[in-house]
């Protein structure tokens, strides 16, 4: 597999680099970016995963949230991937929807054409991915975490329960925390996944702890003035999921912050702080 760089910069002492490369699992190009601290010859460091929300690429996360001096101070490593495929044959929204299609792949593997040809970011995210980034950096793969915002949230949340022997902790901002009970995972799931929501529970958190997955650990912080609290996010079904199923939860309501790089870029030290402590345990 062959990576391309776009761009790196010096920062905090470590490399921000961006970088692309051609997908097996999407048919198309990605993009994602890698912020590797200062580190001693041959060391390998402890990887984070941050999975972004809808409308975001890479780059809103590497802009604005301020994991930088952090991840130099704990010595982790911070990978934040495209949310979707990108390219002019990869079919969008047919309404040019923000909430679907380019921007919006909901960290699924599609089943429904036109979409099952390029929306496969779950495989992506849980097999080609970290295939890549092991053998492009100095990654210690038996210590990585994952966290994420609102739609990526929910693909922190997911993709962690599914995997919970590869991530010693997961932490999310305002997460979609159940797709079956949302319009935006509704509208999602029954385009990329169809009618069916039997098949939609290995990509709700809330269905997957009442199916018995777990992890070591949650963390999430919720803005109180967030105004997709009440329709999308709806973080007391993920409270009652856990606490029905005796699954830890921190959910701490944070008063006053709204749904915006602000609030996740204030809390973010904290996450990367709570991370690095079950990465170096
Ligand atoms: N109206 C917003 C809604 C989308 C939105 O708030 N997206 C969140 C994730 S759900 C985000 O991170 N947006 C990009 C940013 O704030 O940089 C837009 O059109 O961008």
């Amino acid at each position: 597999m062959t990576l391309t760089t776009i761009s790196t910069n010096l920062s905090h002492g470590g490399v921000q680099g961006v970088y692309s490369h051609a997908s097996t699992s999407t048919n198309t190009d990605m993009t994602f970016s890698v912020f590797v601290p200062p580190h001693e010859d041959g060391e390998t460091l402890p990887i984070i995963w941050y999975l972004s929300g809808l409308t975001c690429t890479h780059a809103n996360v590497t802009d604005k949230g301020e994991f930088r001096e952090a991840c130099t101070r704990l010595g982790v490593i911070l990978i934040a991937p495209d949310t979707s495929p990108r390219g002019e044959n990869v079919p969008d929204d047919p309404d040019k929807s923000w909430d679907f299609g380019l921007g919006a792949g909901f960290y699924v593997d599609a089943t429904q054409a036109p979409f099952d040809k390029y929306y496969k970011m779950c495989t992506y995210l849980e097999k080609e991915l970290p295939e890549l980034i092991v053998s492009s950096f100095p990654v210690d793969m038996s210590r990585q975490s994952i966290m994420g915002h609102s739609m990526g949230g929910h693909g922190a949340l997911t993709i962690g329960l599914r995997n919970s022997d590869r991530f010693k902790s997961v932490s999310a901002f305002a997460p979609i925390v159940s797709p079956l009970n949302c319009p935006w995972g509704e509208k999602a799931l029954t385009g990329y996944i169809g009618p069916d929501k039997s098949n939609w529970r290995e990509y709700d958190a809330c269905a997957l702890i009442e199916d018995g997955a777990r992890v070591s650990d949650l963390l999430v912080d919720q803005g109180s003035k967030d105004n997709f609290l009440e329709e999308q996010l709806k973080p007391e079904l993920l409270k009652s999921a856990c606490e029905t199923a005796g699954q830890k939860l921190t959910l701490r309501m944070q008063e006053g912050y709204d749904h915006s790089y602000y609030f996740i870029s204030t809390f973010m030290a904290d996450h990367i702080e709570w991370h690095a402590k079950k990465l170096k345990a």
